[in-house]
Formats: C-alpha cells, sequence, structure tokens
C-alpha cells in the first residue's frame, strides 16, 4: 500500500501518479496522450483525481487506456488522512447559490446553472464554436418568427399529445443526446431518462452517455419509449455492434449524427479549460503551445469518415428496420435527399458547437418550406437548436416540423437532477399550452404555416451581424 506522502512525490510530467478511486496510477507514460490534454492531468498530479475524473469519464476509462501494471494498487487511509485532506474541484454542485424553487423559465435554469456549477462545467456545457454566433442565431432565430393568433375560437382544452416515429408521447418536445451530462449532476443521463418517464416525454439516448446502454435501458419506466443517437465510430464494426444491443434492449428510434465529422473549435471551453490548469512558467515550451486546438473536455472516439449518402444509409437500414434520422442537415437539399434516401431529416447545427455561421433549424425549416414541401409529406422533421420557450415548440411546430429537441434548456435544469428536469418539462408543457390557446388552436394538428410569420428572418440576421 502506498500513502498520500509518497504519491505526492511524482507530482511532475517526468513521474506522474494519481489517486482515483482510492487506487494509485502511474501515468506518466500516458500525460501526453491523454484525449483531454496534458494539462489538466498535469494539474492533478501527484494529488487525488477521483472528484475531477468522476463526471467526465465512465467507469470502464481506466482500464480501456492504463495497462494493469500502471495499476500501483491502494493508498493507504492514514490516521490524519481524512477525506477533507482530498482536493476537490468537484464539477458538481460545490455550494448551491440559486435554488430550485426560484426557477420559472429555461434561461432561469441556465442562470442556475451559470451560479451553481464550477466555471469549467458550465462552459462546458454552454460554449458554442468560435464566436457563438450560431448558438446566439440559434436562439434569436426563433424570436424572430412571429406567431399570428387567430381569434374567437372556442377552447375548451389543450391537447398537446404527439407521435413521433408512430410512437404517442405526452408532448412534441424531447430531450436531445448530449454527452457529458453528468458534468450538470452525478445522476447524469439516467437523472434525464427518468423525468422523461414521468412526464411522457421522448429522451433520445446518447450513445455518448455517461453510463452504459443497459443502465440507460434499465432508467426507463415501464413501457417508456426512448430512441438511440449513435455516431459511426471508426471501426464500424463496434458501432454494428452497439445499434444491435441498442434494438435488442428496446430503443424504438435512431438517429445518426453527422454534423461532428470534426471536433467544434469550442473557445469557451477550452479557456475555462486553461484557467484551471496550472502554468509552469517554462518559456521554451510556448512555441509548441497549441492548447488553441484541444477538443472538447468530454471526449469521444472518431468517427468513420468514409461515408457519403447512399453507403451510410446502406449500412444502418440494414441493421435495423427502425424509423432513421439523419441529425445535422443544415439546408433543404440535404433534407431533400434524407426523404430520396427514405430516412428523416433532424435539421441540427449541433447546438452551435460545430460550424459557427451554420443556419440555425428555424432558417432550414423555412428554407425547406419553400424548397421543397413535400419533405414534410414523406418524412418527419425533427428539429432543434436555440429552443427555450414553449412558443419556439409551436412554431416550430406550425411550420411543420415533428417533434422539437432541447439540449442546454435541460441540461441547465439538470443542475438540480431529476427534479430540476421535471420542472423543466412542466414549465414547457405549460407554456405550448398557454400558446396554443391565445393561438387560437386546441390541438397540434390544428397548427399550419398560416400561424407564423417568419418574413424577418433573413432581416434580423443580417442586422444581427452587422
Ligand atoms: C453538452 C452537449 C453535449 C452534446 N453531445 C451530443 C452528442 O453526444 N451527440 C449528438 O448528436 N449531439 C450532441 N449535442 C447536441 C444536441 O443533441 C443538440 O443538437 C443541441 O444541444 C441542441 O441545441 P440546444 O442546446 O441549443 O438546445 C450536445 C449538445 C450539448 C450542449
Amino acid at each position: 500500500m502506498l500513502t498520500r506522502s509518497e504519491v505526492k512525490k511524482h507530482s511532475n510530467r517526468k513521474s506522474c501518479w494519481v489517486i482515483i478511486n482510492n487506487t494509485v496510477y502511474d501515468i506518466t507514460d500516458f500525460v501526453d496522450s491523454h484525449p483531454g490534454g496534458s494539462g489538466i492531468l498535469l494539474k492533478y498530479a501527484g494529488r487525488d483525481a477521483t472528484e475531477a475524473f468522476k463526471p467526465l469519464h465512465r467507469a470502464d476509462t481506466l482500464e480501456k487506456y492504463l495497462t494493469a501494471d500502471q495499476n500501483l494498487g491502494h493508498v493507504l487511509i492514514e490516521d490524519h488522512d481524512t477525506s477533507k485532506n482530498i482536493e476537490s474541484t468537484s464539477p458538481t454542485i460545490t455550494s448551491k447559490k440559486v435554488k430550485l424553487s426560484s426557477t420559472i423559465s429555461i434561461a432561469d435554469f441556465e442562470y442556475a446553472a451559470s451560479q451553481n456549477l464550477p466555471l469549467s462545467s458550465f462552459a462546458f456545457l454552454k460554449t458554442g464554436a468560435e464566436d457563438e454566433y450560431a448558438v446566439n442565431w440559434n436562439r434569436n432565430s426563433w424570436k424572430v418568427i412571429r406567431l399570428r393568433p387567430r381569434v374567437l375560437r372556442p377552447i375548451d382544452r389543450i391537447d398537446i399529445s404527439h407521435t413521433i416515429f408512430g410512437n404517442k408521447f405526452s408532448a412534441p418536445f424531447f430531450i436531445c443526446p448530449a454527452g457529458g451530462a453528468k458534468v450538470a449532476n452525478p445522476g447524469g443521463d439516467v437523472c434525464l431518462t427518468k423525468a422523461a418517464g414521468k412526464h411522457d416525454i421522448l429522451h433520445w439516448v446518447c450513445n455518448n452517455a455517461g453510463f452504459n446502454v443497459e443502465e440507460m435501458a434499465n432508467a426507463r419506466v415501464p413501457e417508456q419509449t426512448t430512441y438511440w443517437q449513435i455516431y459511426a465510430m471508426a471501426d464500424l464494426a463496434i458501432t454494428e455492434r452497439e445499434v444491435k444491443h441498442a434494438i435488442s434492449l428496446g430503443y424504438k428510434g435512431f438517429a445518426l449524427t453527422v454534423d461532428a465529422i470534426w471536433a467544434g473549435k469550442r473557445e469557451r471551453d477550452v479557456r475555462a479549460g486553461l484557467s484551471e490548469t496550472e502554468v509552469d512558467g517554462n518559456d521554451e515550451e510556448e512555441d509548441e503551445d497549441d492548447d488553441f486546438s484541444k477538443g472538447p473536455s468530454v471526449k469521444r472516439p472518431p468517427v468513420y469518415p468514409h461515408f457519403n449518402w447512399s453507403a451510410a444509409v446502406k449500412w444502418l437500414q440494414g441493421l435495423t428496420d427502425l424509423p432513421i434520422a439523419i441529425k445535422g442537415i443544415q439546408c433543404w437539399e440535404d433534407a431533400a435527399l434524407c426523404m430520396h434516401y427514405g430516412v428523416h431529416p433532424w435539421l441540427s447545427n449541433h447546438g452551435g458547437r460545430q460550424l459557427d455561421g451554420a443556419p440555425s433549424a428555424a432558417d432550414t425549416l423555412v428554407s425547406i418550406r419553400k424548397n421543397c414541401p413535400e419533405v414534410f409529406d414523406r418524412c418527419e422533421v425533427i428539429v432543434d437548436g436555440g429552443i427555450t420557450r414553449g412558443s419556439d415548440i409551436v412554431k416550430a411546430i406550425a411550420f411543420g416540423a415533428r417533434a422539437v429537441g432541447l439540449g442546454r434548456g435541460f441540461l441547465f435544469s439538470l443542475v438540480f437532477g431529476e427534479r430540476g428536469v421535471s420542472k423543466a418539462i412542466r414549465m414547457l408543457k405549460h407554456e405550448i399550452e398557454t400558446t396554443m390557446a391565445l393561438l387560437g388552436v386546441s390541438s397540434l394538428d390544428q397548427l399550419n404555416p398560416s400561424y407564423v410569420d417568419a418574413s424577418s428572418l433573413d432581416y434580423a440576421f443580417a442586422r444581427a451581424h452587422l
């Protein structure tokens, strides 16, 4: 057994030991190949990294990257060595400053997350690519679309239940797949599925979740329908096994994410990570410094880069007859290709985290309506990006979207665990009902493009970016 004082002696690049879950690892040879960069590992050199490690990695990560001889055994718990001595920079709530009871909108959840989470955790969730124009436009483009209410229409009750890929849900919105949900709360993706189950909405589960596919399936309530999102991994056989496994566990729909063939340049995330990295004052290394090109804090393996349309769709359709969405459609021409290949277009720019300057889903939705409206008859069009209000959801449905996803909105609410996510769901349902009543419709199938006016969209884009 090793003592913490012995571990402390190995606190530099030449000899780098860390403690994770009371076990000591010699990561000297791994420091430079760490997908998250060497800086964060060196920060924990000679120390206990458990609290920093847990929210960002699956339980099996250590076995995956380290060999058995890098496991140096357990650390001795010394008398003076209580857990109080362990350095903790837990990304989960440290001192809760904003209370759940003070949130009444999705924007309030974002504020709560900004106050209650450590800077780097909030930055990972919030970040967009580069100057974050795409993130901001995602949100603003829904606001620029105006509603066209009709009056003197009797409204007794409002029905917001909706069918997505043939499965009935209590509402037309859903929880988007998002890797790194544990950054917001240790319960992460499991809390998201549980809250979705409780309120009968869809959780489109992420294959980069902080839990494995069985754990995610086990989080469901009886009869709960969930869909599965995949990246096609560089080793396609791995993804094929994963899809088959997800089918056997009862997932009822799939999405292939195609807008992330390359990691976006997410500067807010990188900056927050850099500010947490100790500077060693070694100016000689400065010229070699390429931290500006670091990928996101939560890593995933590289994707298969050789697909074209027909190969990708044929491959996935060969694995399942279940409905398939192609996630990351950003122009009407690609939506038309989805229609051609018999898959569903998911209009998304990955929450503005990939390509700054990408169109918002609202832009793409409107341009499909203008250039290729038959897509809405032959496909179920999914949208996401910048949704913060029930009225945004109603606008999307009026233009012809089938289902509307929120990523960050639910991740921010997850700061309060399952209760926060439940509250966000209830808030959005209430806002949809209010919007529909004031618009003069009592069910979602009554909505159509006559209830929305997007004529200011291009003008607003130009003004916002001048
Ligand atoms: C922290 C975070 C992680 C994400 N991870 C994934 C992912 O693993 N796979 C994926 O297809 N999309 C991922 N997305 C994108 C979301 O599925 C969704 O497209 C986006 O969040 C919608 O925009 P919004 O956050 O403005 O609602 C992620 C988004 C965020 C914010």
